[in-house]
């Protein structure tokens, strides 16, 4: 069967680095109810507000980490793209971007005009959270069903506990765990606790999401909770590792406006832990499965200052698993996995 084509979805970067271009992507992304979940004139007014200031901030960031031949995040998920097509035997690989090109309208049109009648949806957040999975499945459905389009979807589910995408984690991280350091932290990017809230308070209304463990936490729970499955993840690698506890600690990066998000915050625990000490900080990401904005920016640019400010020798950033090839041969099995959706 060469009919079944595997379609990749990641988040998506400004067209370049032009302010104009930056403006139009964020509007795109913000103005996604999944991202900022108000109704629409609030939404719209706070985005707005957003928009002042923030291309002009976000574009200079993007400069700082720009590839000669486009956003990290899209040349590192073609690589991703290219990767696969020796894995996967069933039909074409495609790539789409939930925000910016290449879109998923574009991608699953061209798909249906070749024939194809069956993808497999891969949404590449090893973490569920609606600003990103949901957004991603939906979008997708939209398209399929505004546009007509002969496809059934097969959808990778979130990926967080599984051995395979652990193995592989861990595998790309080694080389770097095994040189010399005080501390892992592992960062994930943040989400606004309300997000989360929303979704566990029908099964657990008194859910902490201060918890410093994922340890007890139901499994109806633990399908929803993006904080908990990303200690989950921590959790499962650091014993992969052999960490001593006191070795590695999670937080979450990346907050944006004034609502509470998910702590503890990566801004905070940098300087506590230069402050207790902590002089070789390795840092990884693993809510990216590719390197982008986040992580060579935010991290490894103004994290390290930070940290090395705050009494810090050094913070290596451990690269994410990108094209790495037991990170390509675990996707496809995951791939091969996916559930038949019913809509
Ligand atoms: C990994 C999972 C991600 C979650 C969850 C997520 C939620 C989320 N993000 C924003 C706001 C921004 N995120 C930005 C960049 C960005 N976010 C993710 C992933 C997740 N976001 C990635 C992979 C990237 C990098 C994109 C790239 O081009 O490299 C940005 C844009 C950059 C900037 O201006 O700083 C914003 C804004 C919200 C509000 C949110 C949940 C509500
Ligand atoms: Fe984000
Ligand atoms: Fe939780």
């Amino acid at each position: 069967m060469t009919d079944h084509a595997l379609l990749l979805v990641n988040l998506g970067s400004p067209a370049s680095t032009d302010v104009a271009d930056v403006r139009s992507y964020l509007n795109q992304f913000l103005m996604d109810p999944y991202v900022v979940d108000l109704p629409w004139p609030l939404r719209r007014l706070l985005v707005s507000l957003i928009l002042i200031r923030r291309p002009a901030q976000s574009a200079h960031a993007y400069a700082s980490i720009w590839w000669p031949d486009g956003s990290p995040l899209i040349v590192l998920s073609k690589r991703l793209q290219e990767a696969m097509k020796s894995q996967w035997t069933h039909g074409p690989v495609e790539l789409a971007m939930r925000y910016g090109e290449p879109s998923l309208e574009t991608v699953l049109t061209r798909l249906a005009s070749q024939g194809i009648e069956q993808v497999t949806l891969a949404p590449l957040y090893p973490q569920f959270a609606d600003s990103t999975t949901t957004t991603v499945i939906e979008e997708a459905k939209r398209v399929v069903r505004e546009r007509k389009l002969p496809i059934r979807f097969a959808i990778l589910q979130p990926f967080f506990d599984d051995p395979d995408y652990l193995d592989a984690l861990a595998e790309s991280a080694r080389p770097y765990l095994q040189k010399d350091f005080d501390h892992l932290l592992l960062s994930f990017h943040g989400l606004p606790e309300r997000h989360i809230r929303k979704l566990v308070k029908h099964i657990d209304p008194k859910h902490d999401l201060r918890r410093p463990d994922s340890v007890g936490v139901s499994d109806e729970v633990l399908a929803r909770c993006y904080r908990s499955q990303c200690q989950r993840t921590a959790e499962a690698f650091a014993a992969r590792m052999g960490l001593r506890p006191e070795q590695w600690s999670v937080s979450f990066q990346s907050r944006l406006g004034k609502d509470k998000w998910i702590e503890p915050y990566t801004e905070a625990r940098l300087d506590e832990l230069a402050a207790q000490g902590v002089k070789k900080l390795l840092v990884m990401c693993p809510a990216f499965v590719a390197d982008c904005i986040e992580t060579l920016e935010e991290i490894g640019d103004r994290g390290r200052e930070q940290f090395v400010e705050a009494g810090g020798e050094s913070l290596e950033l451990v690269p994410c698993l990108n094209d790495h090839p037991d990170w390509a041969a675990a996707l496809k099995r995951l791939c091969e996995r996916a559930p038949q959706s019913m809509v």
